[in-house]
């Protein structure tokens, strides 16, 4: 198996110097001229150059690991799987939400574990968390280090020394049962290694976060990862079919395929645990046969409004496509304008055509067997064009298949040039969602308003349920150089206020983390809290598993 690239430690993607590629030809790494001038009247921003300190230059502390811990450590995996190397451990510091990447782009790097672990099994995991146990030392368990909500923080109310467990080395495919549409595989394995494991055998998992390229199997069950044609895969949560979770009091298989009515599902614990309760040492999921054809397209619609109540329509007759996604107005006016490239000029030639220089676009995909794709296809269009929308063609939707995972190599362009550039994620009900959305974007700009400056907030919809659907906000914004953590602090306990009160869930996909754990008790109610910590005190009675995350003080 070739070895995976790792991500650089200030933002996304191997460096440009890289074999395998790097951002430096991602046409997306590049502010087009129109861009640059829309953000700037938009926004009120100055751009200004902003760079990342050096790498050398962040600071990380010395290793706290204790002799006696660091002695058991080697003894039990060998020296060469226990590292307090200063750039192992700088790899293995933090996620990458904004708040992650500003710390590590002004040199700090506070929160860097004191060594990084690297078993190869789950008896060794287990074991691992029984040391950790012993020595008191907190255990992070690191997939990706694609996080988004602070889960990888380590932090500790005790302030205990910490080892990031990092899966990378249990990351083979290890049985594929073609007749039963299962695939047993190691947590540290990536999307893309996957995807062409299973290829062989004309079998796929389907899911594709935008975060594909580095996270991992592992991290996203322990997030409840969702990934781009998730309307018609399920959600991660639904392509588990078994689990093993090691955990400092013993190991637990989970989950029993293909159905058993054996009491309460325990799968659903380890499911958005994130390394609260031990460590997903292995995964067995559900895939399917490769889509003999797919096809994405784009439409329009007048208004958000137009485009919410369309999409309900086709939530309650079963006729959601695999893949959708309704940007609001502003959204679809700035993705027109940031989009560079053949197809972003297909997109306005197709809008022009049809008198739709406003409005809201929306992509849809349909996968699978070609004559099934084409009845779900037309049955959808029908209602689409019932509702008022009108067809913009397969170009758009080339277009979004071509820059689906582009963005975060975007989000460095303009981290180094000023800007403040975060997402946030919600769901909610048919019922709700025109109020969650109006909440969230009034907050936003009431936190991110300053003197005749006013952030772009920008909504899709995407991963469409029959009750409901979720909300992925993404906020461009003027960053205060002062104080940007905190302008950001205040504009997301603006937004989680504001969206919890109208209706909305506290994440749809992105998990708790550290961000969202102040207000978990709110969603799961204090008697929700007493059973979690109920059960981490069952797994995990000496706190060593993740502490600083999903569970409030
Ligand atoms: C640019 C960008 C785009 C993204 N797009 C999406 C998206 O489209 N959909 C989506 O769902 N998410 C998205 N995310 C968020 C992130 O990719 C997911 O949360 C993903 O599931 C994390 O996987 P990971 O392997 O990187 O986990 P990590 O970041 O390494 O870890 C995440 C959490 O899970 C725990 N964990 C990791 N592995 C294990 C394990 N084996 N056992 C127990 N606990 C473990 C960690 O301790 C941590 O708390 C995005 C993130 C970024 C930066």
């Amino acid at each position: 198996m070739p070895e995976q690239s790792e991500l650089t430690i200030q933002g996304w993607g191997p460096p440009p110097s890289h074999p395998g590629g790097g951002d430096a030809d991602t046409p997306a790494a590049v502010l087009p001229r129109p861009a640059r001038r829309f953000l700037t009247r938009e926004l009120g921003w100055t751009p200004r150059a902003t760079p990342p300190v050096p790498v050398g230059d962040i600071r990380v502390a010395a290793s706290r690991l204790p002799e006696a811990a660091r002695q058991a450590f080697t003894e039990l995996l060998g020296a060469g799987e226990v590292s307090e190397d200063r750039d192992a451990r700088l790899r293995r510091t933090g996620g990458k939400s904004y708040l992650d990447l500003l710390r590590r782009r002004s040199g700090d790097a506070s929160d860097a574990p004191d060594a990084v672990l690297t078993p190869g099994t789950t008896e060794e995991v287990a074991a691992v968390l029984r040391l950790c146990s012993e020595h008191g030392v907190v255990a992070v368990p690191f997939g990706g280090g694609t996080s988004v909500v602070g889960g990888l923080s380590g932090s500790d109310a005790d302030d205990r020394p910490v080892v990031a467990v990092d899966l990378g080395r249990m990351s083979s495919v290890r049985s594929v049962d073609v007749h039963s549409s299962l695939v047993t595989v190691g947590p540290g394995m990536r999307g893309p290694a996957l995807e062409e494991a299973l290829a062989r055998d004309g079998l796929t998992l389907g899911h594709l976060p935008q975060s594909w390229e580095y996270a991992t199997l592992g991290g996203y069950a322990a997030t409840r990862s969702a990934g781009q044609s998730s309307t018609g895969v399920g959600r991660f949560d639904d392509l588990v079919a078994g689990l093993t979770l090691a955990t400092p009091a013993g190991v637990l298989q989970l989950g029993h395929p293909p159905a058993s009515a054996a009491g309460p599902d325990l799968l659903g614990l380890a499911l958005g645990s994130e390394g609260t309760l031990g460590v997903i040492t292995e995964l067995t999921l559900r895939v399917r046969p490769r889509p003999r054809g797919r096809h994405y397209e784009g439409w329009s619609f007048r208004t958000w409004a137009a485009g919410l109540a369309t999409l309900q329509q086709l939530a309650r007759h079963d006729l959601l496509p695999d893949v959708v996604r309704l940007s609001d107005a502003d959204e679809s006016r700035a993705t027109l304008l940031m989009a560079s490239g053949v197809g972003a000029r297909a997109v306005r030639g197709s809008l022009r055509a049809r008198r739709r220089g406003q409005g809201c676009l929306l992509v849809v995909g349909w996968e699978g067997i070609p004559s099934v794709a084409r009845a779900r296809r037309r049955a959808a269009s029908s209602l689409l064009r019932d509702g008022g929308a009108v067809r913009l063609g397969g170009g758009v939707g080339r277009a979004w298949v071509h820059g689906r995972f582009s963005a975060p190599y975007l989000r460095d362009r303009l981290l180094d040039q000023g800007l403040l550039v975060e997402t946030l994620e919600t769901a909610a009900t048919w019922t709700a969602l025109p109020t969650v959305y109006d909440a969230v974007r009034a907050a936003l700009r009431g936190a991110l308003d300053r003197g005749g400056r006013h952030p772009l907030v920008m909504t899709h919809l995407s991963h469409g349920y029959p009750t409901g659907a979720s909300l992925y906000v993404t906020v461009l914004a003027d960053r205060d150089d002062a104080l940007p953590i905190q302008q950001w602090l205040g504009a997301k306990r603006a937004a989680t206020d504001a969206l919890l009160a109208a209706g909305g869930t506290l994440t749809h996909h992105h998990a708790v983390g550290t961000d969202h754990r102040p207000w978990l008790a709110q969603e799961a109610g204090p008697l929700g809290i007493s059973l979690l910590r109920a059960v981490k005190q069952q797994l995990d009675p000496t706190g060593v598993c993740n502490p600083g995350v999903l569970l409030p003080d």
